[in-house]
């Protein structure tokens, strides 16, 4: 049997091997004409690998279902049962083959969200130390918004001709979640979300771009911090 050498390379703890990274966003989901239907998995896996990256833990790619409530018709998503299953699925094969015993959940999708029900279960399931890590989603404001138009920027998925287009509700009524009048309704950051387009618009400012991403990689590095603890 080899032995490995965990030391090697530029990490700072041998144990961070223990620690896995994996992104969920939405794969299927409009964010305007200026931002590709993947957007969210996209920044959440680029959050994801920069965090391994700085920290040694392990990549875990990107799951493929996302969650969206019933309100909110932007795209196309799964139930929260198959989000969970998929979940479970893929992290007891991480621990299988990659020996992992402890993940962290990059979520960039706020219809993902009504995950944070189900952690104690999948951690039951895979036997693993799971923390769920939101931040961007928190951070980022309106959908299709300024941040999410910001960070397309810096991953090179923005088409610059069609932000002048973004704020064209009546067509592209998602942006900022504006249409879902009853998502509205039942949830205030929705609502503040779809004030903020009407009142403040949007722009794309690649310092805010890199500031929101330093934020999200950064509070994916305390997560993994906590969990070293462990
Ligand atoms: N899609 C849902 N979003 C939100 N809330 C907020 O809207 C944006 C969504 O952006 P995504 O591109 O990540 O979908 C973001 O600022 C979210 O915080 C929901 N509600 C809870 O916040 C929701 O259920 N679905
Ligand atoms: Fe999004």
């Amino acid at each position: 049997m080899v032995e490995l050498r965990y030391n090697a390379g530029n990490i700072k703890n041998p144990n961070v091997h223990k620690i896995g990274v994996i992104a969920l966003g939405s794969h299927l989901e409009n964010h305007g004409p200026a931002l590709p239907i993947d957007t969210d998995a996209k920044i959440a896996s680029y959050i994801a690998l920069e965090s391994s990256l700085h920290s040694g833990a392990k990549f875990l790619g990107v799951l493929y279902p996302a969650h969206e409530i019933k309100e909110i018709n932007h795209g196309i998503h799964n139930s929260l049962k198959e989000l969970k299953e998929e979940i479970i699925k893929t992290l007891k094969s991480a621990k299988k083959f990659l020996k992992i015993e402890k993940a962290i959940i990059v979520n960039a999708h706020g219809g993902n969200l009504p995950l944070f029900q189900c952690i104690e279960e999948i951690e039951i399931e895979t036997k693993l130390i799971i923390i769920i890590n939101n931040k961007i989603v928190e951070s980022e404001g309106p959908h299709g918004g300024s941040g999410e138009l910001s960070m397309g920027k810096i991953l090179g998925i923005l088409n610059e001709n069609e932000v002048k287009n973004q704020l064209d509700l009546n067509k592209y009524g998602e942006v900022g979640l504006w249409k879902f009048s009853e998502a509205r309704a039942n949830d205030e950051n929705i609502e503040k979300g779809a004030k903020e387009i009407e009142t403040e618009g949007v722009s794309v400012d690649e310092e805010y771009g890199k500031q929101l991403f330093n934020l999200g990689i950064n509070s994916v590095l305390l997560d993994i911090e906590k969990l070293l603890d462990f």
